[in-house]
């Protein structure tokens, strides 16, 4: 037993837990430990909430909210030992003790190096990898403040293999293909102005140049329109057609041109954001209609004024003849899980029913401009083409905004107005309600789509439920609306991912394409609904690919292949370079590009890994559907792969389609310098009908579909959700804080060559990553490639950047309130997520109310580094800085503290270069079996004392046989 040690803060010596768990000031006085414990000192969490301004979010359902962590019990006026007898000091001595012990133990798995200039390295031993020559350790580098990657060296660190071995590279090639880079390549054109709708999409690089960060201008080469493609299913339900836009008959009135030339691709965005407010960018809802409304739509979303119209409708069924007033149901649907900072929300109660076409309500404000809606023949994602003939589309627009990372989204919504007597959803038949996309300069872009009906669920919840709705709740409301319901759907980190609806559970497991997949899923062993990895091609082929892929060979046919230069003629052995290109998803298998193959035949073309068998079919594109410069995209073309992979944990089934691009050399821009699309994947999710629901979800994806992967909710425990807050997957920082991107490397060979790559150089000459995406050591700063950087987006140089890529869900522990865990496997060193919330000033963080989401970053108390470096002439330069996720956060808010963590921060920098406010990128610190809870060190200061001079101490939970007994 270890005596109270009083210690009275100064300032030097902050008198609150490093990272979180500060005592706020106004209950400094008097407050009990177990107050602070609850997450909220005064009131109850959602008067906190309410207080603070949380908006609304459909997360929290109609269920009581639990305060973030029970109030456990606390000790006051003593401090234990920990279990072996280890005490942390509020000066991080036990993190000497701890890594002194470790160091001796000799674990192996975990070293220590110091750099030159005191510099320190964490190695994970590989070898693969192997750390740099061991040195003697002068001086253990002292626990950062705030920071809790050294606090606790766990024997069990480890594995970290695999590590970069610099000297491999994939050639440029492999880096240079995007994974489904999109882009708004639209401009010059304000939003006033624009009485032609703007319904551009496309496909950019993700490698965003310096330019692009800087807001600069940039040429495109033609027009970009707003692309839909259809993807059918044969009737055996094994064989997809890829077929590129009806865009043709729009093509002479459509404006994208005048919209496109010349501009930059955020040109549009800028103008927008110029003439409006913040306020005034919120997301349009989503709009589903039937009625007798077909093609040629014509309309505009009026700034300031509820109202959207839509004008010339024209009646299929007449063939054209112009509607003047039609009458057509229309569903007012939420958007949230597109727009990040949604807020704006509408239930289905508000639906107007027999409105006419040329007055649709929409219950909030939206952009100014005039969309013009094209009549759009094929269904971009309907899996039956008769459906998709008798549906049309509305494109509407959107701006958002991005700041965290200088951009500008900019959404198209394209939605399903049908005729009663053909919509699907009034019939039981199959369709799609729409598609929305987010096109966004630079990583974060977001793309939400609609299913084909008839892979919705007919009792659908969209992802938009209604705050504090109770599950019940939500359901009837939709089974009740005979109108359809959206899709949610998310591009990010390259990935195109179209899911149904968070009511996934719900999912009416007769509808036809369900009854589909399953079948391919009972009709393929698990172990081979492998990944195809994607395919970029360069070479002569074009039109009317056809190809299959085949269980349990190595082959990749690709047959009836068109030279376009020849018009037409088959080409019976055409020479193109393959790229193999990684896939992205996560536990997945991975490709890594030296494997790719060049001069090889078009017929086979050897992909290395069991594959799906079914027949694929894929139709040549003229136009490419994403691709933002118009003459490139004459010249390339697509094939449609067809995946279906499993996620066993959550039930679910996810279809995938790949579209890929190939080119002629002579067209290919990646040859060329220019930028291109890749290819495209979507992902269509399913619940296997075979699978039941896990117990206890109570939230199929907290984020609303802002992160790549939903995080689900689990509560085993009792009735309740996680309290409210807004999910967001950037750092807030402050209006006042610009941000300079840092100086980038010019690489050009996947920053391969360590001794040339700047980022490599900053980083001590190693590249922090393998390419497994694992980090293999930590250092204070770690530097991912960023904006300024020459490499792509694939860079294995950037992975905590793109996001979680692991499965997380967020749920009920035992003692220590919510917590997070992974349904998957964790390898060591993969990334797992950010934690983010708001930027505050350590002065402002004080005040805040709740301190149980608080985390210090960016100051290493021995280290005053992180203070020189500033890019900001309005905040100030020797202050630290909190990241506080009280109302707005990630996923990352609800991990636990351990004393034996299985995860560890690193700060990262990558996007700008102040030291102050580095992100705090956790990675696992070993190997983590699935649904073991994911915990981090908060290395809290212990013996701070309050005002009144009695101690600050709470109990730690985490059960560890090391544990510490007090948080702090
Ligand atoms: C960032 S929050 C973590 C998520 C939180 N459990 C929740 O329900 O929202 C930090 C708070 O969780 C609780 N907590 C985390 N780890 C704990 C542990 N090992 N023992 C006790 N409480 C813990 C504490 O109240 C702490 O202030």
């Amino acid at each position: 037993m270890v005596g109270l040690e009083l210690r009275v803060p100064h300032e030097a010596n902050r008198s609150w837990p490093p990272r979180c768990g500060r005592l706020p000031a106004a209950a400094e006085d008097g407050d009990s430990a177990e107050g602070a414990a609850g997450g909220l000192v005064e009131g109850s969490e959602e008067e906190a909430a309410g207080n603070a301004g949380v908006p609304p979010v459909s997360c929290s359902g109609g269920l009581p909210h639990t305060p973030p962590q029970p109030q456990p019990e606390t000790l006051v006026e003593e401090r234990e030992e920990g279990g072996d007898g280890d005490v942390c000091s509020s000066d991080g001595q036990f993190v000497r003790d701890c890594v002194d012990r470790r160091g001796r133990t000799g674990d192996g798995e975990l070293e220590k190096m110091e750099e030159n200039g005191g510099r320190e390295k964490r190695w994970l031993t590989s070898a693969v990898n192997p750390p740099p020559k061991r040195r003697m350790v002068s001086a253990i580098r002292r626990f950062p403040r705030g920071s809790p990657r050294y606090a606790v060296v766990d024997t069990s660190i480890g594995c970290w293999r695999n590590a970069v071995t610099n000297t491999s590279t994939g050639g440029e090639e492999g880096y240079v293909f995007e994974a489904t880079p999109i882009s708004f390549a639209s401009g010059g054109v304000s939003a006033e102005d624009a009485s032609h709708m703007v319904t551009t999409s496309s496909i950019l690089r993700r490698d965003v140049s310096n330019d692009e960060m800087q807001g600069k201008r940039e040429e495109v080469g033609g027009a970009t329109e707003a692309h839909n493609h259809k993807i059918q299913e044969s009737s055996v339900g094994k064989s997809f057609v890829l077929d590129d836009f009806a865009q043709d008959q729009d093509d002479n009135d459509h404006p994208q041109n005048d919209v496109t030339k010349g501009s930059p691709r955020h040109g549009f965005a800028e103008k927008i954001d110029e003439t409006r407010t913040l306020h005034e960018r919120k997301p349009i809802s989503l709009i589903a209609a039937d009625g007798d409304v077909r093609s040629k739509w014509n309309g505009r979303l009026r700034k300031g004024i509820p109202s959207t119209y839509v004008t010339d409708p024209v009646n299929v069924k007449t063939k054209g003849k112009r509607l003047r007033n039609p009458k057509m149901n229309v569903a007012l649907l939420d958007d949230a899980g597109v727009v990040e900072e949604c807020t704006v929300r509408n239930d289905t109660s508000s639906t107007p029913r027999g409105v006419t076409h040329s007055n649709i309500n929409v219950k909030q404000h939206m952009v100014t401009r005039k969309l013009k809606r094209d009549g759009i023949g094929k269904e971009p994602l309907n899996t039956s083409r008769k459906e998709s003939k008798c549906v049309n589309h509305v494109v509407t627009g959107q701006i958002e905004e991005n700041n965290d990372a200088g951009l500008s989204n900019v959404k198209i919504i394209v939605q399903a107005l049908m005729a009663p007597d053909k919509c699907p959803w009034r019939q039981g038949k199959k369709s799609l309600a729409g598609v929305s996309r987010s096109l966004a300069r630079g990583d974060d872009v977001k793309i939400k789509n609609a299913a084909p009906r008839n892979e919705l669920p007919s009792k659908v919840t969209p992802s938009t439920l209604t705050r504090h709705e109770t599950r019940e709740d939500r359901y009837s409301s939709f089974e009740d609306n005979e109108n359809s319901t959206a899709v949610v759907a998310h591009e990010k980190n390259n990935k195109l991912c179209v899911t149904l609806p968070s009511c996934v559970a719900f999912v009416d497991e007769s509808v036809d394409a369900q009854s589909k997949v399953t079948k391919m899923d009972e009709s393929t062993p698990s172990h081979e609904r492998k990944h195809v990895p994607r395919l970029a091609g360069d070479g002569d082929a074009r039109s009317k690919c056809e190809g299959s892929l085949l269980e349990g060979t190595s082959e990749f046919h690709v047959r009836d292949l068109v030279d376009v230069r020849t018009k037409g003629k088959k080409l019976e052995s055409v020479n193109m370079n393959v790229t193999l290109l990684d896939d992205f998803e996560d536990d997945m298998m991975r490709y890594k590009t030296p494997s790719t193959q060049r001069g090889v035949t078009c017929s086979t073309i050897n992909v290395k890994q069991r594959v799906v068998a079914h027949d694929l079919k894929f139709d040549g594109i003229d136009k490419d559907p994403l691709n933002r410069f118009a003459k490139e995209s004459k010249s390339g073309n697509h094939l449609a792969v067809h995946q279906t992979e499993k996620n066993d944990d959550v039930g679910l089934v996810t279809k995938k389609i790949i579209v890929l691009a190939l080119m002629a050399p002579d067209k290919c821009p990646w040859t060329q310098g220019k930028k291109s699309i890749a290819g495209i994947s979507r992902s269509l999710t399913h619940r296997n009908k075979s699978r039941t629901v896990r117990e206890g979800l109570c939230l199929p994806d907290i984020s609303q579909g802002k992160e790549s992967i939903p995080i689900c909710v689990f509560n085993t425990i009792d009735e309740m959700q996680p309290v409210p807050f807004k999910y967001i997957t950037k750092v807030i920082f402050p209006p006042s804080y610009v941000k300079a991107p840092p100086k980038g490397c010019d690489c050009t060979n996947g920053c391969s060559d360590s001794s040339r790559c700047a980022c490599a150089v900053k980083n001590g000459g190693e590249l922090p990553f393998n390419f497994d995406s694992e980090i293999v050591y930590t250092e204070p700063v770690i530097y991912e490639c960023g904006p300024s950087c020459r490499c792509p987006p694939t860079c294995h140089n950037r992975v905590s950047q793109h996001g979680p890529k692991i499965p997380l869900e967020i749920f009920k522990t035992g003692k220590t309130g919510w917590g997070v865990r992974s349904p998957s496997f964790i390898s060591s060193g993969s990334f797992i997520c950010e934690y983010v919330g708001e930027l505050l000033q350590e002065n402002d963080a004080e005040k805040t109310e709740n301190d149980e989401y608080l985390f210090d970053i960016g100051r290493d108390s021995d280290d005053e580094e992180g203070l020189q470096s500033s890019t900001s002439e309005t905040m100030d330069d020797n202050v630290g800085y909190t990241i506080d996720a009280a109302k707005c956060g990630n996923v990352g808010r609800f991990i636990n503290h351990s004393c034996s963590p299985n995860l560890h921060a690193q700060d990262v920098l990558w996007d700008h270069d102040d030291k102050r406010m580095p992100h705090v990128m956790l990675f696992a610190e070993k190997n983590i079996p699935p649904l073991q809870e994911l915990t981090y060190d908060y290395n809290y200061n212990i013996g701070l004392v309050r005002k009144n001079g009695t101690e600050k101490v709470k109990k730690c939970f985490c059960g560890s046989s090391k544990c510490r007994l007090r948080l702090y």
